[in-house]
């Protein structure tokens, strides 16, 4: 691959709901600069972008993949996204460092509901945009019902630049709208006059277009609207304007497999879309995808924002202040790697093998550092407990988390100190099962999965004073510690210890080991075992004995007085509660309100958003751990939620009762 300047750059997005054929569409562009000999299918797992044997096992798109390839000059770099919401992060990513971003939409199917979550991150970013209508060799496909949809469902001045020829069995090819020609099915195809049938809606879109055109510069605006005509050239110019400003989409169809207007939309990329900004200032690059390769080690995906980056130079990572020897840097297409020396402003690059560096990261010039814009990733809220088969599991476990980690920024890990399970928190069943098979196919690494336990806690309502005496004597030294302790709520506090010892009725010496038995003593609380918080314990008596007394004694009998005083002074079991925030589109909000109630929420109020509605809710953490699942079934994927913990509340009392059964029961059992 020959070097390119910014100027002959072209960052695409290749985005959509899953299966519209953005990964066949990837595939036919690529087939049409000959470099494949021949077009991979979804289907056989032979395509370029989906190589990771996890998609081509389940034949969907995982990861982002870049696929550079050359077409009249100019260098296109393809980022092939997922579709499916659960790596909504890869997307995001991908867009991050696109500089236009081009819907695939099926003719049959219309806009889904990934088009419009992925088509509210393309305008947070600003980002151009590009419409192909794929499929329109199938039954029932229709340009013109997309184009519609497209118009009820988003804002935007839409222009056909490219229409079909006929739909399913009648589909022979393209018409460019512009140029006024037909071009007949497979590659490049054959060029033919318009067909008489299509003149009129031809006409149509062409002035439509040239509208488009015009407001894309002011000399063209002033020239259409004193009703003079635009040349050729002069419709191109402003049109590309028109688009890099994101003021008019073009809209072009066709089909992936049939490599039908696909040559006809890479013309389109090459000649219309914007190049990326031109910097010459002091190197900046971002990080925006980084894989754990098994034969090339350790690849950071980056885009250049300004000046040039070079392999074999030191580099500074402004987000985790540290400096970085590159090595080798790569253009990669799918599998295949070539190496190069420089990378120019705008170009997406991978290097290998850097320390620290992960995604998001910006790297720069030491004596010149900047920071580049984060890329916005989701939170991930479903969450599975998981704990290693084997011992042999359990060794290589910690490792290939933090593989995972690095790999994914939408996971989460942690180890839970009361339930002691280790949980995973991804973005859906589909994320979390697929770093599940990750575990073991990369790195070998059987996990059982489990629900996550609820840690609760337990507390006291009412105040005691209690006796607490152990006395052992058998022959040679014995053991005597007796004290009188006052338990209260507290709930401001885990745990308070104070004394009101009068007269040394327990040495002061003993203190601190009559606190350190209390403090064991309510890890486990009388009611299920579960750590007691929100006590207040005051020691105010006891006795002691010169020879016999010890610190273990005075242990023992603080430990007896909480198991004594927990039980009388009216112990509860807590829950933990989370706040949580729900964004919906407004027609849901009946829907996510009721079945808070079913989940013994409290609402807490609404806010209207634009276009959505966010929905603050105070709800029990035991009803929300399979909320992801359960939200995108009441929306059809078109909500999002976080939920942050919040405090302790008391748990209903007949619930209380069987969890505090079932504990009891769980407990027996592990005798
Ligand atoms: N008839 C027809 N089938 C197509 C066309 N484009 C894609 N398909 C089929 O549609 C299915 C999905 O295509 P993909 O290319 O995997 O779609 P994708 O958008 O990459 O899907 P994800 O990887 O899940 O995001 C496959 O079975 C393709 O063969 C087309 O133009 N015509």
């Amino acid at each position: 691959m020959k070097n390119y300047q910014t100027s002959q750059i072209r960052n695409v997005g290749v985005v959509a709901h899953g299966g519209a054929g953005k990964t066949s569409l990837v595939e036919a562009m690529l087939y049409n600069t000959g470099v494949l000999s021949r077009l991979g299918r979804v289907e056989d797992g032979t395509t370029t972008s989906d190589y990771h044997p996890e998609e081509t096992a389940k034949q969907i798109t995982i990861h982002t993949s870049l696929v550079p390839c050359e077409w009249n000059g100019v260098k296109i770099n393809l980022l092939d996204t997922p579709g499916f919401s659960d790596f909504i992060g890869e997307v995001k990513g991908a867009l991050r460092v696109a500089d236009c971003a081009m819907f695939v939409i099926s003719a049959v199917d219309g806009v889904e509901v990934q088009h419009e979550v992925i088509w509210d991150i393309a305008d947070k970013y600003n980002l151009p945009k590009i419409i192909f209508v794929n499929k329109m060799d199938r039954e029932n496909a229709s340009f013109n019902k997309v184009l519609d949809d497209l118009k009820t469902k988003f804002k935007g001045n839409f222009a056909p630049i490219q229409i079909p020829n006929g739909s399913f069995d009648t589909f022979t090819g393209v018409v460019d709208i512009i140029n006024q020609k037909a071009y007949t099915s497979d590659g490049k195809g054959k060029e033919a006059p318009v067909p008489g049938e299509l003149a009129g809606e031809v006409d149509q879109f062409r002035e439509l277009l040239i509208e488009a055109a015009a407001e894309g510069d002011d000399d063209l605006t002033m020239k259409y609207l004193e009703g003079e005509e635009l040349t050729l050239d002069e419709i191109k110019d402003g049109l590309k304007k028109s688009i890099a400003q994101a003021k008019v989409v073009p809209v072009l169809a066709g089909s992936a497999t049939k490599n039908t207007g696909v040559a006809q939309l890479m013309d389109v990329i090459a000649d219309y879309l914007p190049a990326p900004k031109e910097d010459n200032g002091p190197m900046s690059a971002l990080v925006f995808k980084t894989i754990a390769d098994p034969y090339v080690g350790k690849m950071n995906f980056l885009r250049v924002f300004s000046g040039n980056f070079k392999s074999d130079t030191v580099v500074y990572n402004s987000t985790k202040e540290k400096t970085e020897k590159v090595g080798n840097v790569l253009y990669v297409r799918g599998k295949n790697t070539i190496q190069t020396d420089v990378v120019p402003t705008g170009d997406l690059a991978v290097v290998v093998k850097l320390q620290d560096t992960g995604t998001g990261d910006t790297l720069c010039d030491k004596d010149k550092p900047v920071v580049l814009d984060k890329i916005d990733f989701p939170v991930p809220t479903l969450s599975v407990a998981i704990a290693p088969k084997s011992k042999n599991d359990e060794d290589k476990l910690g490792d290939a988390i933090n593989k995972l980690l690095e790999e994914d920024p939408t996971i989460k890990v942690e180890k839970n100190t009361e339930t002691k399970q280790t949980l995973i928190t991804g973005m859906g069943e589909l994320h979390i099962n697929i770093l599940l098979e990750r575990l073991k196919r990369k790195y070998g690494v059987d996990v059982v999965t489990n629900d996550p336990k609820v840690p609760y806690r337990e507390t006291i309502r009412s105040k005691v004073e209690v006796e607490g005496k152990h006395k052992k004597q058998s022959g040679g030294r014995g053991q005597y510690g007796h004290v009188w302790v006052r338990f209260e709520p507290n709930p401001e506090e885990d745990f308070v210890f104070a004394e009101e010892v009068f007269g040394g009725s327990v040495p002061r010496n003993y203190f601190p080991a009559v606190e350190k038995g209390l403090r064991e003593a309510m890890t486990e609380g009388v009611l299920a075992g579960y750590p007691t918080t929100g006590v207040k314990a005051t020691l105010y008596d006891g006795s002691y004995h010169t020879v016999d007394s010890s610190e273990l004694a005075f242990k023992i009998a603080a430990s007896l007085a909480f198991k004594k005083g927990a039980l009388q002074a009216k112990p509860v079991l807590l829950e933990p509660m989370m706040d949580v925030e729900v964004l919906v589109p407004d027609n849901f909000m009946g829907d996510i309100i009721s079945d808070f109630n079913t989940k013994r929420g409290r609402v807490l109020g609404t806010e209207p958003q634009e276009k959505q509605t966010l929905i603050k809710a105070h709800v029990p953490l035991s009803e929300m751990y399979r909320y992801a699942i359960d939200l995108k079934s009441m929306t059809q994927g078109r909500g999002s939620f976080t939920m942050e913990f919040t405090g302790y509340e008391e748990v209903p009392g007949r619930l209380a009762d069987d969890i505090i059964k079932k504990a009891k029961a769980a407990q027996e059992a592990d005798k």
